[in-house]
């Protein structure tokens, strides 16, 4: 069966696999002059491709493949001038590259289960050998960027061919543990 539409140039190339072990590197935005570079000191996780309007993507791309990162380890190391907030309101406090769009950082700094985790985009590290991404959230999202309803099947049967399960939400293990932090804030559920 075909690829109905471009899910991310990486995916469509074969998902490289990667390294549990990666510990690190450094993202650099799209500018050819004075790019922004963001040092991430140490490894990531939950790496996914995300579906939804909000994270940055390639041109033509249906899914952005993001990840977090504790945010004591990551540092703007270079042109952090050129940075500015998308959007403030927002739980992911995305700074983008003024001049080519690129997210290089987004902190969660509100009270909420993934406080202390910046997200980011492991595509835009210059070394290789980041691991791959998981699962696909926010699956029906991509429908708010224009994806044609009818082909959804063909979307989720490819992601599942090339090792993505599609989730409309996050994966199980994600929501379970923002639900378990909702639990135990309540006191649903014992600290
Ligand atoms: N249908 C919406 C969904 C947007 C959304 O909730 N995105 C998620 C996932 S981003 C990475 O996994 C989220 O947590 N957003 C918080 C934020 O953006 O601050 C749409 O597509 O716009
Ligand atoms: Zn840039
Ligand atoms: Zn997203």
């Amino acid at each position: 069966m075909e690829n109905p539409v471009p899910l991310h140039p990486y995916l469509d190339a074969g998902m490289a696999k990667g390294s549990a072990t990666f510990s690190g590197g450094t993202l650099v935005c799209a500018c050819k002059d004075r790019p922004v570079r963001v040092r991430v000191n140490g490894g990531i996780a939950h790496n996914h491709a995300c579906g939804c309007t909000k994270c940055w993507k390639p041109k033509g791309a249906a899914f952005s493949i993001v990840a977090v990162a504790p945010h004591d380890s990551v540092t703007v190391v270079e042109n952090g001038d050129k940075l500015e907030i998308v959007d403030p309101t927002a739980l992911i406090r995305r700074h983008a590259c003024k001049e080519c769009g690129v997210h290089m950082y987004g902190p969660v700094e509100r009270e909420h289960p993934f406080q202390g985790l910046d997200f980011i985009h492991p595509e835009r590290f210059e070394e290789s050998g980041w691991p791959e991404p998981g699962f696909a959230a926010f699956v029906s999202s991509i429908i708010e960027s224009g994806v044609d309803p009818a082909k959804m099947n063909g979307v989720r049967n490819h992601l599942r061919r090339i090792g993505l399960e599609p989730y409309d939400c996050l994966s199980p293990e994600l929501m379970d543990y923002v639900a378990t932090w909702v639990a135990k804030k309540s006191g649903a559920l014992k600290q």
